[in-house]
């Protein structure tokens, strides 16, 4: 489209431009690049956007490496983009370009009709799975350990038998895979910056040079690939039955009716596999941070969850009942939510209700091929739709009635594209909450950081890990 054109449409949409934030007339936007990874190395990236976000007003442009990407934290625009305008926002082909090679083609990483395909073989599983339950003070940093959990659950629901990370040695396949999957996950954001039209030729000239060696990225894909094949021919075919007598679902034996292409079941796999682990893994390790440092809330769920379970072991219909522990995991996912912000691309010209303007109350005009990003780190934070403790940790403030935040507070996405994990997740997590407590008289911090400090990876969760001091019920005082 050209200028004029994209001019008409948008007077022709009553759109005013977004206020825009420093140097728009810089191609690089270098001082956003430089400020942005100050803040990326001292762990206050995700402050920094807060800091943008309440200082410029609720939806701006800015150029940087090349781009002109619009920010916002409108929750009207952010349902548009995911659902009232859905049609009008794809993926694009970055995602694919930075997953791609870990992941391949997937739910994660396609759009239109492939994604509809991905989805509609994802979406049974988990309309149907429950979980699985499987004992002086304890000192533990409980983050690795929750990431090694819920591999080996996601393994047990994708391929039928669990990697048993928990329970394997080093060296073991189990942790190679384990480290290889961190390891590529961690390089992905490299690979992200390198997709920005300003770094591309660098890459190119990059890649040529690089073309006969094998990066340590690559090593790592071929690590996850050659690991995950091994296991799924076995797999589909195995341990169908649950202990009891049950079938046991498994994401592999359903798809295995649709395809036996083994590169679509690789990929169909780890999609999921890279949607569903890391995520629950971090909202568990944010969650236990904080309670790690709030006896009050600790003493509360002590008190609902012995009165609810009376030390037996929770099912899936009580675990619903415990209303509390909800809130907990609202809150948690509120305030440290594990994908703090995401990002669509324009398919068309297109609009977004809000933002446009002096006073933002226009629509503002987004072009074709534009990235919109929106972030809900900061919209999370907005007293306008949590009140005046929006920075307050208070899982109590899901009972007040008046509370609805809608498309303000979307740990889960929303819209056609929502996480379908969203259940399967919740319920998992407060499982584990669950047993922790009816395990543990009371949890302290063993760790001298203070305020959570963000690692911003694929999800986010605490960068000092979930360092604590665990004391067993029937351990004399
Ligand atoms: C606390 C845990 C979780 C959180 C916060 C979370 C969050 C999200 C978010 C924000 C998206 C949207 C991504 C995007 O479209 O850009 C998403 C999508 C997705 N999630 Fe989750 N997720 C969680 C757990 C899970 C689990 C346990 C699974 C499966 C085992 C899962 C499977 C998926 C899938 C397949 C998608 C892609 C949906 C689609 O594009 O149609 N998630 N999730």
């Amino acid at each position: 489209k050209t200028r004029w054109q994209n001019q008409t449409f948008a007077t022709a949409h009553g759109c005013l431009p977004a206020p825009r934030y420093q140097q728009p007339e810089t191609i690089l936007g270098v001082q956003n690049v430089v400020e942005a990874a100050r803040a990326w190395k001292a762990n206050t990236w995700l402050e920094m956007w807060y800091h943008r976000f309440t200082t410029i007003g609720p939806t701006f442009q800015a150029s940087s490496l090349g781009r002109t990407t619009i920010f916002t934290i409108d929750p009207e625009n952010v349902k548009a983009v995911l659902a009232t305008k859905f049609k009008h926002f794809d993926l694009g082909p970055r995602r694919m370009k930075i997953l791609g090679p870990l992941t391949g083609p997937g739910i994660f990483t396609n759009d239109g009709t492939s994604w509809e395909h991905s989805r509609s073989l994802v979406r049974p599983t988990f309309t149907k799975v429950q979980p699985d339950r499987r004992s002086g003070s304890v000192e533990a940093d409980l983050q690795p350990l929750f990431f090694r959990l819920t591999l080996d659950s996601a393994t047990e629901l994708l391929l039928g038998r669990s990697f048993g990370s928990l329970l394997s040695p080093p060296g073991s396949n189990a942790l190679r895979f384990m480290h290889a999957f961190d390891y590529a996950q961690c390089r992905i954001h490299v690979h992200g910056l390198r997709e920005s039209p300003a770094l591309r030729p660098f890459a190119w000239i990059q890649s040529l040079f690089a073309a006969k060696k094998k990066s340590k990225f690559d090593e790592a894909c071929e690590t996850v690939h050659r690991t995950l094949d091994g296991s799924l021919p076995s797999s589909s075919r195995e341990e169908k039955e649950a202990p009891g007598g049950k079938e046991k679902y498994v994401f592999l034996h359903e798809i295995a009716n649709e395809t036996r292409d083994p590169l679509q079941l690789r990929h169909e796999t780890l999609n999921l596999l890279l949607a569903g682990r890391d995520t629950t893994a971090a909202l568990l390790s944010n969650t236990f941070f904080v309670l790690a440092r709030r006896p009050d809330i600790w003493a509360r769920l002590r008190s609902e969850i012995d009165q609810t379970f009376e030390g037996s072991i929770p099912d899936y219909d009580g675990l619903r009942t415990v209303k509390y522990i909800r809130n907990l995991l609202n809150e948690s996912l509120r305030l440290y939510p594990v994908v703090p912000w995401n990002s669509r691309i324009a398919t068309e010209n297109t609009t977004l209700p809000h933002g446009g303007g002096p006073d933002g109350r226009s629509p503002v005009f987004v072009r074709a091929g534009q990235l919109v990003n929106y972030h809900l780190w900061s919209m999370h934070r907005m007293p306008e739709h949590f009140g005046p403790d929006s920075h307050v940790f208070n899982p109590d403030r899901w009972d007040d009635s008046t509370l609805r935040p809608g498309w303000a507070c979307i740990p889960f996405n929303g819209g056609p594209p929502i996480c379908v994990g969203q259940q399967y997740a919740l319920t998992q997590a407060a499982y584990v909450v669950v047993r922790l407590v009816q395990q543990f008289e009371s949890i302290e911090c063993h760790d001298a950081s203070t305020p959570w400090s963000e690692h911003v990876g694929l999800v986010t969760s605490s960068r000092t890990g979930t360092k604590v001091s665990l004391r067993p019920r029937n351990m004399p005082r």
